[in-house]
């Protein structure tokens, strides 16, 4: 009768049976800390006192925020984590020319089905699209897993998203999960396992079932999940040697909710300001924007370049608009150049950044001023997201990105298919 959650918390916390709401302590296998938030982790970590990590090639070091360093504060941060590196021998460590972590994690093999996995960042719940129970935890919590590979949860209870119908031309997985936060509200699952299920799904590439699960903690997920298929074993098979189990949700699961979402008639969505959950379709807004930024853990994948560089081959950007493209990690930017998509870009008058965060959280690349406007790909639009809390964050598929980069406002992608 156990939901996948409790499946994957019985096995790792070694009991036969756990449910929703037990308190349990889970043996950890990945543990992530970048270099915004690893800095306060490694901190926490030696006031403990305990000189060694509990595993040195379970813990992945990513940097992605501000690289490369954008000021001497960053730059400081940096020092420290590659220093914590050297000492502790960490085997997984990337420095500033990988991309962006809920990218490299599964790009690179660190994830598989079946594992609990923990990371100092909140989209950590992006990795449950591979079926393993993925969460972000606080940097003082990370030092007690460095420390002892261990952390205590309360089991959750899960919202099941059963997606059925087949998806119009030029809608896509962010308008799907945009369109279910609205419904549900940015709220609307707090501490909730969100399990994304359903034709719909079934359907989708690895890259869509990321965009899903990336955007559970949007609506206060514990974690986002996707049942683990071919698709999935696929994608792990070239990258990873790790061993995996596969979990499934039983049905009849005293602690499940399942809420039924019917996509077929969707149109494309976008986010208004200043809440993820205030979502309107992309018809209804009349909107000019400054900049349009194409990226992030959300949507920049080679999925996301692709859709965005169909759209926008042969054309320019609006003389009005700024256009940032930043792919998620190097192999994205890699099979992008390979493909011929950077030269599309470049030609269309975008700015193409090395992989990083970007102006996702307005802290590097691309901050946006006094009264402007961004429609980002991104997945949070509160005020000051990306920079002035005067400003205004609008959140889109790349497709919708695109389109609206050349016409200056924000539009669908059929005004220039
Ligand atoms: C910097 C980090 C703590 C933060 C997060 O936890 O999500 C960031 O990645 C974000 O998207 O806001
Ligand atoms: S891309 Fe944005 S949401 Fe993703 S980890 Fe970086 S700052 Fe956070």
């Amino acid at each position: 009768m156990p939901t996948m959650s409790e499946k994957i918390l019985g096995k790792a916390t070694k009991k036969s049976k756990v449910e929703a709401g037990d308190i349990v302590i889970s043996d950890i296998d990945i543990a992530m800390i970048h270099d915004l938030t690893g800095p306060l982790s490694i901190e926490s970590f030696k006031k403990i006192g305990i000189k060694k990590v509990w595993n040195s090639s379970k813990i992945v070091i990513p940097f992605d925020h501000q690289v490369p360093a954008d000021s001497i504060d960053s730059a400081n941060n940096h020092i420290i984590m590659r220093k914590f590196v050297k000492e502790q021998n960490i085997e997984n460590f990337y420095d500033v020319n990988a991309g962006v972590c809920h990218q490299i994690l599964p790009e690179l093999g660190h994830v598989v089905p079946g594992e609990v996995i923990v990371g100092a960042d909140s989209h950590t719940c992006t990795h449950g699209a591979l079926g393993a129970f993925s969460t972000g935890i606080g940097s003082t919590d990370m030092a007690m897993v460095l420390a002892e590979g261990k952390l205590w949860f309360k089991v959750p209870e899960t919202n099941r998203f059963n997606i059925t119908g087949e998806l119009k031309n030029n809608v896509y997985a962010k308008d799907v999960i945009l369109n279910i936060i609205s419904q549900v509200g940015a709220d609307g699952s707090t501490y909730k396992a969100c399990e994304f299920a359903g034709e719909t799904v079934r359907d989708m590439s690895v890259s869509d079932r990321m965009v899903l699960c990336n955007m559970a903690i949007e609506m206060g997920g514990k974690t986002g999940l996707v049942e683990p298929d071919n698709k999935t074993i696929d994608y792990i098979k070239n990258r990873s040697n790790k061993p995996y189990e596969v979990f499934k949700t039983d049905l009849d699961s005293p602690s499940l909710n399942i809420i039924d979402i019917d996509v077929s008639d969707l149109e494309p969505q976008v986010a208004c300001p200043h809440n993820v959950d205030n979502v309107k379709t992309v018809n209804e807004v009349d909107q000019e924007i400054d900049q349009v930024f194409l990226g992030s853990c959300t949507n920049g994948r080679l999925s996301d370049l692709r859709d965005a560089a169909k759209i926008l081959k042969g054309k320019k950007i609006s003389n009005k608009t700024r256009m940032l493209v930043i792919p998620a990690s190097r192999e994205v930017y890699l099979n992008a150049l390979e493909e011929g998509l950077i030269k599309i870009f470049v030609e269309a008058g975008a700015l193409v950044s090395a992989p990083c965060c970007g102006p996702c959280l307005g802290g590097h690349t691309g901050i946006i001023g006094n009264d402007e406007v961004s429609l980002s790909t991104s997945n949070r639009n509160f005020k000051g997201r990306q920079g002035s809390h005067n400003a205004k964050v609008y959140l889109s598929s790349a497709a919708v990105a695109a389109a609206s980069a050349i016409e200056g406002r924000i539009v669908a992608p059929e005004v220039i298919l």
